[in-house]
């Protein structure tokens, strides 16, 4: 060596962030095709042929009334599915007709999404250095990270993880591994993206099949970008640091792994979610996530209510039973009920769609009510938890960290 060698442990220091990684920019889309709630059950009977179940239709309307979803936004019109007759057929195979519609509109919404993010953080799109991209809707190789290199005009060496099926845990998945990415690799700058079509998951009601019900009333489509990075850049551009990642967890709930099984088949998803146990399991089991998270922090939270919120609104049941073993506020959970009630459940992209909405009350001049240091949790199969321990970031220089 011509030089002398640096001291190895200088040399690995120097390649790791000085601060937490951070939330930078937020972005989000949806398809333009939306649905209320009063109007979705006519679409789908009629769409599907199945006008004729008219106790089912019922039925479909009051268990619809108990998931929390007012309006959604989804790909598939009535349009698409006449013209995919095979996608309301329950028994044909549709695997690969869902698959062809997934691969593009995929790539499309999330790089719509993307170019939000990436226009609010203000630096070229090649200054992005990883991507993490993660969806249930398709499988295809090269993927959605693939497909967004020359939609974003992403470098051909940005460093690509793509995780699928990782249901609605995905998106704080994604966000745990950006912050390990931003963390450990010195003016990293990680885009975050997860993107939601839920053809895959459509198919006609039958009678005895309250899966369907449930799926059809509850599930939405769209797509969420986060840009992560440490030590944002505070000139020539400005970096706006929104929220610091300061922990982040992932745990399985102890026999639970039935609660939520998921797999493709020739007619997209199959599968069974346990309506009745998830959102028990939650109830019992979130204390101990969120102390596993904040304890090693050194917080030790005597009320939930002193933090903000962003919670995977698995459905609204699922949300009045955090509510409740909690004891939140009713405007604790406002941001996820909202999201819920405006989107659907959109699997990964949701808790994003969250965080977008808890920063857009910071920006409304909200920004002294909302709490210093915050949550974010999603569950999925496994049951899978993810916790994230959120410091909101101040809207100028530093503020004093309190314990909350
Ligand atoms: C809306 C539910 C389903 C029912 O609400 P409820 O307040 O308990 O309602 P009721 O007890 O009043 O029941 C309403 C109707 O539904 C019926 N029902 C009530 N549960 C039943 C029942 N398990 N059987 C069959 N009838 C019933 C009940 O009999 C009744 O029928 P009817 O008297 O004719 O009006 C509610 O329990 C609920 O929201 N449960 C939680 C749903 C849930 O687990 N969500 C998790 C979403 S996360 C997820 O699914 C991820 C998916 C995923 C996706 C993609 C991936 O790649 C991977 C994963």
């Amino acid at each position: 060596m011509g030089s002398a060698p640096a001291n190895v442990a200088e040399m690995w220091r120097a390649r790791r962030a000085d601060g937490p990684a951070t939330v930078l920019a937020i972005g989000t889309a949806n398809p333009e095709s939306c649905m209320t709630r009063d109007e979705f059950p006519d679409m789908y009977f009629r769409a599907t042929k199945s006008e004729h179940l008219t106790g089912l239709k019922e039925k479909f309307k009051r268990v619809s009334q108990r998931l929390g979803v007012e309006r959604r936004y989804l790909h598939h019109t009535e349009e698409l599915l006449a013209a995919h007759p095979e996608i309301i057929d329950n028994s044909a195979p549709s695997l690969d007709t869902r698959m062809d519609i997934v691969k593009t509109a995929v790539p499309e919404l999330s790089a719509k999404a993307s170019m939000k993010a990436i226009a609010e953080w203000g630096r070229p799109a090649t200054d992005i250095t990883h991507l993490v991209v993660t969806t249930n809707s398709g499988a295809h190789i090269p993927g959605v990270d693939f497909q967004l290199i020359s939609l974003l005009g992403l470098r051909p060496d940005v460093r690509r993880s793509m995780l699928y099926l990782n249901g609605c845990y995905a998106g704080a998945a994604a966000l745990r591994l950006a912050k390990d990415l931003a963390e450990n690799n010195r003016g990293a700058r990680v885009l975050v993206v997860s993107a939601e079509i839920t053809v895959i998951l459509f198919s006609a009601p039958e009678e005895g099949n309250f899966q369907t019900l449930v799926n059809q009333g509850l599930f939405g489509d769209g797509a969420a970008a986060v840009i992560v990075g440490s030590d944002p850049v505070m000139n020539n551009p400005i970096e706006r640091p929104l929220f610091e990642i300061m922990a982040a967890t992932q745990t399985i709930i102890p026999n639970s792994e039935d609660a939520i099984v998921m797999y493709l088949t020739k007619v997209g998803y199959g599968g069974k979610i346990s309506t009745r146990e998830n959102p028990m399991l939650i109830r019992d089991n979130i204390e101990k996530c969120l102390a596993d998270t904040f304890e090693p922090l050194g917080i030790f939270c005597s009320d939930w209510n002193n933090m903000f919120w962003a919670v995977h609104p698995g459905s609204s049941a699922i949300l009045d039973k955090v509510d409740a073993v909690l004891k939140l506020k009713p405007e604790k959970l406002a941001a996820s009920r909202r999201v819920l009630s405006e989107n659907g459940n959109m699997f990964g992209a949701t808790v994003l769609f969250i965080l977008d909405e808890l920063r857009r009350g910071m920006d409304k001049a909200e920004h002294g009510e909302l709490p210093e240091w915050g949550v974010m949790t999603a569950f999925g199969p496994g049951l899978t938890v993810e916790t994230i321990a959120l410091h909101r970031c101040p809207a100028h220089g530093m503020d004093k960290v309190d314990q909350p």
